[in-house]
Formats: C-alpha cells, structure tokens, sequence
C-alpha cells in the first residue's frame, strides 16, 4: 500500500525512550471515514503513538504517513491535516472557550470573515453555548474536555487524533461526544482513538488493535476481534439455592464440553462456554431449557464474549509477560500461544 492510497498510513513505527523501546514496530492504515481504536492498558504505548503522528515527539525508526505526507520529512504538511485532542486538556484557562476557538482558528488559517460562523457552528455542536464567553479556568472537567475536542475540530481537518476523548465526561456528554464523532465521520475525516472504555471502542470504532508493551497483538473490526480470541459465550446462571450449585457445575461440563467456570458467588454462576462449528444460538437456549427446571436454575443469560473480556485476557496475559521477561515467544514479537491455549481452544 502507497502512502497516498490512504489518509493515515503507519508503517514499522518505532520509539526508543534512551534504551527502553515503548513502541515496537506498529502498522496499521486508516481509510476516509473510518474509525481506528487503539486499546491497551495503561503504559502501553498510546500517546507515544499520537505524539509521534502529530510531531510531539520524534519518530526513532519507520514512518507515518497522514495524506502521504511523512512525519518525519513532511511533518508541518502532515501536522496540517490532523486535529489533535491530546489527553490532558492543552488549554489557557485565562482565556474563554470562544477566545480559544477564535486563536484556533486562526491558527488554521481560516478567512478572517468565515471565523464568526466557524467558532458559533462549534460551540453549538459540542454543547458550551452557557460557558462560552467565560474563563476556561471556571469549567468544570467535562466541558474542558468539550472544548479540547472543538479545538480539534476546528477547520474540519482530514484526520482527528483523540486521546481518550471522554475521559472525565459524564453519560449523557459522552453520547454528545459520540454523536459529533460520527457526524465527522460522515464529512469523510479519518479518526483515531484511545479509550478505556470499550462500549465507547465498540460504538465508534470500525477497526481496532489492542496494544500490550509496545506491540499490537490483535487488529481488526471489534467484531472479528470478540469473534477470534473471545472464547465463545458467556453463561450466567443464577440458581434457587447454593445445594444445587455442585450439581449444575457437573452438568453444564457434560453437555458444554470444555467449559470453564470463571466466577462463582453464593447463587450465581458465570461460564465461558467453548464455541463449536455447529453451534447456534438456538441450541445453546434448546440445551439450557432441557435442564434448568430439573437443576433448580431460576434464570439464566448467554451472551457472546463481550470486547471487554478479550481486553482483560490481553491484560492478564501482559501481567504474566511483565514477570516473565525471559519468555521467548514474546521476545520474538509474537503473542505467545498462552492466549490460545487457554481461550481460544
Ligand atoms: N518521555 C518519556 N521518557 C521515558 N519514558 C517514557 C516517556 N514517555 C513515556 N514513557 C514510557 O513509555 C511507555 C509508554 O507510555 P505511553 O504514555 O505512550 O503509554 P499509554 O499507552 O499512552 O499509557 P496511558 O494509557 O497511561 O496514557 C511507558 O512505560 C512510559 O513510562
């Protein structure tokens, strides 16, 4: 693939901090109108990553290429085309949001006359018409965190970069916030996202990669992603009384072979049930009725793997590696079969 075919092109990038490597080699694209999601856990490598896109920090090795400019030879062309909400609000509380949009803007390079229009258009989208006019330094959290992602909005660019853009925000914001990014989305710009929260990853996203010391161990839609490495479904079964608990233990083993029992509390008891070829959701509930009178199970929930389980295997397995440094197959770059073995039969 050119660097010209796609707005965002990254290839083998890499970032030495002195001798430690926190980014290892990633590669990724991002077409017009998608939604890229970059997950890991905290000290993984997430804002190294934005800072070397938008020219925060030097590139150590490989390239990104934003509208096929480098950001390394290009970068002020390539800086042009991105909007950045970085993950601590870069902003000067002794001006007020409008006067913030206002010196954006003119950053950008918008007509002195089309700014008016540009800055009222913004503050309406994200929602601080009330607080425009006042300093920034009276805001509260959530709506500095707006107007980090009206300042990243400003000029419409071709490519938005937002570092966990919801931190801090309440529900209803949140959904705000979403609603804008999807309306961007429909204008044709690119965007790029971290986040912690995977409901945000599963409603934005069109493709994500989860990111572990410095690597992506996994890259596709969030679909693909549950469909791959989730383990299957997930059982709940709540039951009349803690004597029956045994029992369905044992028969939810016989009829789901390979089962794993995950947590169990007084009355309930949640099963990651192995996914087979010809299985189908129907089965599954047929198989469930046959003995949920019989085992006194008063209800019960199966639900597919959710993006946030697949995360949290990820993590664990970060947190075996971390301990064990020495083990090869994560020194070869690869995702050690561990993952497999346990979750993926
Ligand atoms: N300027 C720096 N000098 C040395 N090490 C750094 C520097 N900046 C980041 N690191 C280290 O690089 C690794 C990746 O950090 P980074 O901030 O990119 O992670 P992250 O995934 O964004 O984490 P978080 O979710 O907490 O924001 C961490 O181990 C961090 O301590």
């Amino acid at each position: 693939m050119s660097p010209m075919d796609v707005p965002v092109l990254v290839k083998d990038l890499k970032k030495w901090y002195g001798n430690f490597n926190a980014v290892k080699g990633i590669n990724f694209h991002v077409n017009n109108s998608d939604c890229f999601g970059l997950l890991g856990v905290n000290g993984a490598g997430k804002t190294s990553t934005f800072q070397m896109l938008t020219g925060e920090n030097d590139v150590s090795s490989g390239d990104a290429y934003i509208q096929g400019y480098s950001v390394r030879t290009n970068w002020r062309e390539a800086g042009a085309m991105i909007g950045y909400c970085p993950q601590y609000d870069a902003i000067i509380k002794e001006l007020s949001g409008e006067e913030t949009l206002y010196m954006f803007a003119r950053i950008r390079g918008i007509p002195e006359s089309e700014i008016p229009t540009v800055v009222k258009a913004i503050i309406d989208s994200i929602g601080i018409g009330m607080y425009a006019k006042r300093q920034i330094k009276t805001y509260s959290g959530g709506n500095k965190r707006r107007l980090s992602l009206g300042i990243a909005l400003v000029g419409l660019p071709d490519v938005l970069l937002l570092d966990e853009p919801t931190t801090g925000v309440d529900p209803k914001a949140r959904r705000v916030i979403w609603d804008i990014l999807s309306k961007v989305r429909e204008f044709g710009s690119s965007l790029i996202l971290t986040s912690h929260s995977m409901e945000e990853c599963e409603a934005l996203c069109t493709n994500l990669a989860i990111m572990v010391y410095g690597q992506f161990k996994c890259l596709g839609s969030p679909q693909h992603i549950k469909s791959k490495y989730g383990a299957g479904y997930t059982l709940l079964a709540r039951l009349e009384s803690p004597q029956w608990a045994k029992e369905v233990k044992r028969e939810i083993l016989r009829i789901f072979p390979g089962s794993v029992l995950k947590e169990e509390h007084v009355l309930q008891l949640n099963f990651e049930l192995r996914r087979t070829e010809d299985q189908t959701w129907s089965s599954l509930f047929a198989q469930m009725e046959q003995i949920a009178e019989r085992l006194h199970i008063v209800d019960y929930s199966l639900s597919q793997t959710t993006l946030e389980q697949v995360f949290l295997e990820f993590s664990r397995e970060a947190g075996v590696l971390s301990k064990n440094e020495s083990n090869p197959s994560f020194q070869n770059g690869t995702w050690t079969t561990k993952v497999a073995q346990e979750n993926i039969y």
